[in-house]
């Protein structure tokens, strides 16, 4: 990913470093020339990677394995591309690797491969202490004499041409004084050779040039390959610091061996995401299976998807990201079921099922709003899988708040018949059906298991049909099940516990994250606040206060509250506010309400305005400069510097009676669960959090 640079300025770029390796190559050579142990083959590699030193990488070479009796390690490298665990071989046949197995010389060599694995995994578990996440390590097999680019699952294999530049170009993802403390931590765990033959000299610093000698022609080498490299790495962002370290708890999380299904969990801002995504790539780069990482919204996997690339990029096309129903829907399809979902014939279905059965029971005294009932058939009836009445009739409506004795859950299950009577007479699906058959599917399917692992994110926004779904995909395997969310942040109604869907996690199976490395103290205040009397309970049926209590990084937030007489000027408001950002401060700016209504009339004030916006259900994760818009509900799981909430507070209905009590269960319910979206929303600012209301005056005033 170079970003931009004109011609000229490459070109120049080009020349500079093209002076610039040669006076290090020569240096290198000669360096190199004094390892008398060394092969010739040997000593071209590490010439290759001493011109590196010189660029900020440290080089430890023929090192001791600690925990063995007299293995050593080739070399250890460590530079703004992270770590790497080398392996030099002399072969006189060029590798080759068919089926995830090497040869050379038509000689299985797999013995080599699992060596440098497990050298790698003592590499990764010397680091993990200072928070480096495995991903940063990495497995290099380099063959001296030969051309060689290849991959074997996470081993990358490279000729002795193609490791410097190969080097060079990987993502920057460590700085200077990083270098410097994971060297010095790696100079310890893996201590010096006794056997060895290279000086320390050698081993670590270029050597004064006191006798100049002319470096002979070499053909292996030239210096197009690593000038190319060295002129992309120069013009390259650096990654974002979280795609390398995390805490050491974090780290350990996503090194660790689970034996059944494992859940993270955690209030906001705490890491989860993080977590997952580190350990979606270790688990990608330990073995050769496929894995899912899936949630429920749509956008979220897109732009999981895009910091996975970035962070770890070789395994990436072994992980599907995807949304659980665009998923499900594919599923079925190449199974050969067929699947004929249709949103607004489900609708319409509904619509006449309310007429002819609904609207006149007694459920309307309950709530005369369909929608109400539409959800506890979508979240409770077919978001559980029940299939009779009698088991309706006792189950738990979690999360639902107003109580139904037998005659209301009656008339919910007579709603239910007649919808999904007019349904299959109309021979349409809804989602909740999609994901019903690709359960019974999946229970079916005996064959090759196509995923190793599962990792759902957000899973408290499921439905217990769609966590059976997941968890029959893996069973309980080892490391197979991974269940990431917070039941404080749920946005549907309904929800289950893991129980509920025969899931059992128990003892460090289940972990708790507590530091929150995302919001300001301020705006967490603040989104604490709004749920402040909104007692949770989360997936494994642990009752929680809304206000948690969270260990905090960062300070210094700003929470900006604008209140306005008119509309007219609260949306000049937030004008004013967002046009006083520079373009590059837009990409960092998220404007979410809470209705698509309200998505449409920002959309047309910021456009008319000529602020660029990208509307989040077309935001992958990659920067774009403009202002991304979206729902709440579409902002799970994302976060942006500054976050403006117009009009945030014009659905909350935040007064009770004045009796004390509320108009009914059901708007109770309606205003717990926009509560949670608000405080979604709330927590996706790091930095500021804009919240603008229109006080009109009372009538008459
Ligand atoms: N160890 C860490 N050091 C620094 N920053 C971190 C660390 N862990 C996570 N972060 C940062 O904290 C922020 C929140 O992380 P993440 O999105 O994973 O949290 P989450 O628990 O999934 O949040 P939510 O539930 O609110 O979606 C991100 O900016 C992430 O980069």
């Amino acid at each position: 990913m170079a970003a931009g640079g004109s011609a000229s300025r490459r070109a120049q770029e080009a020349r500079r470093q093209e002076r610039l390796l040669r006076e290090q190559w020569q240096a290198a050579r000669q360096q190199a020339r004094r390892w008398e142990a060394a092969s010739e083959g040997e000593r071209r590699v590490a010439a290759q990677l001493l011109v590196l030193t010189e660029r900020g990488w440290r080089l430890l070479v023929d090192r001791r394995w600690p925990g063995t009796r007299a293995a050593n390690v080739d070399m250890l490298l460590v530079g703004p591309g992270g770590v790497f665990v080398l392996d030099v071989k002399n072969w006189r046949s060029a590798p080759e690797t068919s089926g995830g197995k090497l040869r050379a010389g038509g000689e299985p060599r797999d013995e080599h491969v699992a060596k440098l694995l497990a050298m790698t995994k003592a590499a990764e578990s010397a680091v993990a202490s200072l928070g480096l996440s495995p991903v940063a390590v990495q497995p290099l097999m380099v063959f001296a004499g030969q051309r060689v680019d290849l991959e074997l699952g996470r081993v990358r294999l490279l000729g002795e041409h193609e490791v410097g530049p190969a080097l060079l170009a990987e993502r920057r993802r460590l700085g200077g004084e990083s270098v410097r403390v994971i060297a010095d931590q790696l100079e310890r765990f893996f201590p010096e050779y006794e056997g060895s033959a290279v000086t320390e000299a050698a081993r670590l610093r270029p050597q004064p040039q006191s006798q100049p000698e002319q470096a002979p022609p070499d053909a292996m080498f030239d210096l197009d390959g690593l000038r190319e490299a060295a002129v992309e790495e120069a013009f390259r962002a650096p990654i974002e610091r979280w795609m390398t370290f995390l805490h050491p708890d974090q780290v350990a999380l996503v090194r660790r061996n689970w034996a059944g299904p494992a859940r993270i969990s955690g209030p906001a801002g705490t890491g989860k995401t993080v977590v997952a995504l580190h350990r979606t790539a270790h688990l990608a780069r330990r073995g050769n299976g496929r894995i899912l990482y899936v949630t429920f919204a749509n956008n979220l996997p897109r732009v999981q998807g895009t910091f996975l690339r970035t962070m770890s990029p070789a395994v990436a096309d072994r992980v599907d990201f995807r949304s659980l129903h665009s998923w499900a829907q594919e599923y079925l399809h190449d199974r050969g079921v067929p699947v004929r979902l249709h949103r607004d014939k489900a609708e319409t279905a509904f619509s006449l099922a309310w007429k002819h059965v609904g609207r006149d029971s007694c459920l309307a005294e309950i709530d005369p709003s369909p929608g109400y009932w539409r959800e506890e058939i979508d979240h409770v009836v077919k978001g559980r899988g029940i299939a009779s009445f009698e088991e309706y009739a006792t189950v738990p409506r979690r999360r639902r708040r107003a109580s139904l004795r037998r005659p209301h859950r009656q008339a919910v299950w007579a709603l239910y018949e007649a919808y999904e009577s007019i349904r299959t007479e109309r021979g349409v699906h809804d989602f909740n059906d999609v994901l019903s058959l690709a359960l019974a599917e999946a229970r079916r399917d005996t064959g090759q298991h196509r995923y190793t692992a599962v990792i759902v994110d957000e899973v408290q926004d499921l439905t217990l049909v769609g966590v059976r779904l997941l968890h029959a995909l893996v069973g309980d395997a080892p490391n197979g099940l991974l269940l990431v969310g917070d039941g404080q942040q749920a946005v549907y109604p309904g929800g289950f516990r893991l129980s509920d869907a025969g899931i059992d996690i128990r003892g460090d199976r289940g972990q708790v994250l507590r530091t929150n490395y995302r919001n300001r103290k301020e705006i967490l205040q603040a989104a604490l606040a709004v749920v402040a009397d909104d007692a949770f309970e989360d997936i494994d049926g642990l009752r929680t206060p809304g206000r948690r209590d969270v260990e905090l990084t960062y300070h210094d937030g700003q929470v900006v509250r604008v209140s306005k007489p008119t509309r007219a000027e609260h949306d000049q408001a937030l004008l004013d506010a967002l046009r006083a950002l520079s373009p590059a401060a837009r990409a960092d700016t998220a404007v979410l309400c809470p209705s698509m209504r309200a998505i449409g009339h920002y959309q047309g004030l910021l456009t008319r305005a000529g602020i660029p916006v990208c509307l989040l259900e077309h935001y992958d994760g990659r920067p774009v400069e403009a202002v991304k818009l979206g729902s709440y509900r579409r902002a799970k799981g994302l976060e942006f510097k500054r976050v403006y909430l117009p009009e945030h507070d014009a659905a909350l209905s935040n007064d009770p009676r004045t009796d004390g009590t509320w108009p009914s269960e059901t708007e109770r319910e309606r205003n717990e669960l926009f509560r949670s979206q608000l405080f979604v929303a709330m927590t996706r600012a790091r930095d500021v959090l804009w919240l603008g209301s229109v006080s009109r005056a009372p009538e008459g005033a």
